[in-house]
């Protein structure tokens, strides 16, 4: 049972018509109310330029919240009483004028201030200094932002001056959604409650270690943001180096906001740089072509509704990480990313060395690691694959690998996993940064993904062409395969 809070909050909400307010944060404050955990008198503010009133505003919300709700969660009643709390204003952020209107709706509550800008970054300093000038916010305000911040360091550091001229690093929270996935943050708990992993985790124990986030889905739409972004953008300067930091950081000193952000940053900032001449054995980066999606046709990434046939934004990307220092010298951290693969998957594998000296048959020796397979989604859970005898008489010492399985809903019967903007919205109410991103890990992790792009840049070369429905370009298997490793398959 998690415990509510009595702290009545204001929630502005600019870009509150846009996707993500419509697809994920709304359903998620629906959620909120629906458990119990939004204080008697806290509000919300939807904001944006589409023409509308509350009512009108509260029909569609209504209605989105039908289509992104499950229906068995669906509470017609709930959902009137959540949308209660919903005023709209329509308002153009950039015209400072309009943001008195936001002062009107304040006065005269004391709620706690939440300012939520689920807009494009290019908005966020706008934003903050007309919301100062209409003395919108005080020392307690916390504004809330999403990724990616900038499209590379030198953007990303103006719109971090931009917000660090109105709020304190204390009062921003930098959303990465993977941060609250529940089966992310269970990484903290598997890696520092458990000593027998602890005692394992570094060089002299694991030979390299995979992070692969698949997505079937194509573009949904959003081709006029992803173009520019592209996949390393989009998915790898964020989620998949949080998830490298969770993976690869030393045992933070307990479990505060800073405490676990010192130790990312150091990872950050020990990540070897992929120079021009590393970038063939490095990285592979990919753009799917037509092909199939959940056993249907689907056309390529140049022929998505609103596509320029020219593009060469990249779809896929996998490439090779290293960490230069003591714990991880000599252990790759292999990654790969993409839009249009065969299903929407997401696992960390630690693969740990053989023993030091084998002793059983040699036909069998490439079966001698164990590997830990954590399944962030779907089928939350873990696997460590461990080696046994095989039984029977006739089998000798012969090996077999089978797993120590937990899977999260059989084990612990689990009501239902809260999805990551739940937990975010609920952190934020609470005040609690652990799980958002502080400014300079988001400025070493550009300082790294800019290094690759400027190489992509440089050597003109265009991605590499998979066919929707498949693992990516080969030459993301070939990379691996140069190792003498292989991508996991779980056969
Ligand atoms: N959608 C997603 O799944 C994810 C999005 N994000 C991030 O979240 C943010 C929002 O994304 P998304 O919802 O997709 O974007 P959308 O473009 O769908 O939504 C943006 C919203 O802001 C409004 N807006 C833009 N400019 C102005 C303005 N000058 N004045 C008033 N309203 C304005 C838009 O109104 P109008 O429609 O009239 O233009 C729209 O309501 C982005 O930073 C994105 O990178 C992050 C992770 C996932
Ligand atoms: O941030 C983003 O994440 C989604 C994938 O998130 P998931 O929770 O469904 O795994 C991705 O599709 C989107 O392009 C990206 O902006």
């Amino acid at each position: 049972m998690v415990q509510r809070i009595d702290t009545r909050c204001d929630l502005m909400l600019f870009g509150a018509l846009g996707d993500l307010a419509q697809r994920k944060l709304f359903p998620a404050l629906y959620q909120l109310e629906r458990a119990g955990l939004l204080a008697e008198g806290s509000r919300v503010l939807a904001i944006a330029r589409a023409e509308g009133d509350t009512d009108s505003v509260r029909r569609q919300l209504y209605d989105r919240l039908q289509q992104h709700v499950k229906p068995v969660e669906f509470d017609p009643e709930m959902a009137h009483r959540f949308l209660a709390r919903v005023a709209y204003l329509r308002l153009d952020f950039n015209d400072p004028e309009g943001f008195y209107a936001l002062g009107r709706w304040r006065h005269p509550t004391d709620n706690e201030l939440i300012v939520y800008m689920a807009t494009p970054p290019s908005l966020y300093g706008v934003i903050a200094r007309n919301l100062r000038a209409a003395s919108c916010c005080n020392e307690r305000t916390r504004v809330v932002v999403e990724k990616p911040i900038g499209h590379d360091l030198e953007s990303s550091r103006v719109i971090n001056d931009e917000l660090g001229e109105v709020y304190n690093e204390n009062q921003i929270f930098r959303i990465d959604h993977y941060l609250g996935k529940e089966t992310v943050q269970n990484l903290i708990a598997l890696r520092f409650a458990n000593n027998l992993f602890a005692s394992q985790w570094d060089q002299n124990h694991i030979s390299h270690v995979e992070i692969t986030v698949a997505e079937s889905v194509g573009i949904e739409g959003r081709w006029g943001y992803f173009d520019k972004a592209g996949q390393i953008r989009d998915m790898v300067q964020n989620h998949l180096l949080q998830l490298l930091c969770l993976i690869a950081m030393d045992p933070p000193a307990d479990l505060s906001a800073d405490s676990i952000r010192d130790e990312k940053v150091k990872v950050l900032k020990a990540l070897r740089t992929i120079t021009p001449d590393m970038m063939e054995r490095y990285v592979v980066r990919g753009q799917y072509t037509a092909g199939t999606s959940g056993g249907k046709p689907v056309p390529g990434y140049l022929d998505e509704e609103g596509a320029n046939r020219n593009s060469d934004t990249e779809t896929f990307v996998a490439l090779k990480a290293e960490i230069e220092n003591w714990r991880w010298s000599g252990v790759p951290f292999y990654i790969r990313t993409g839009k249009r693969l065969p299903e929407k998957l997401s696992q960390i594998i630690i693969h740990f060395k053989p023993a030091p000296h084998y002793i059983f048959d040699p036909d069998q020796k490439h079966l001698a690691n164990n590997k830990l397979i954590i399944r962030l989604q779907p089928d939350e859970g873990m696997s460590l694959k461990i080696l046994t005898k095989d039984q029977g008489l006739d089998k000798g010492m012969r090996l077999r690998q089978g797993p120590l399985e937990l899977t999260f809903s059989e084990t612990f019967e689990t009501e239902r996993i809260p999805d990551a903007y739940e937990r975010l919205l609920w952190e934020i109410m609470k005040g609690n940064q652990y799980l958002f991103v502080r400014r300079d890990e988001v400025e070493y992790a550009w300082r790294w993904v800019d290094q690759v792009i400027r190489n992509w840049k440089d050597s003109g070369e265009p991605p590499k062409r998979y066919a929707a429905g498949t693992w990516g370009p080969v030459a993301s298997i070939a990379m691996i395969t140069r190792d003498g490793r292989s991508w996991y398959e779980d056969v």
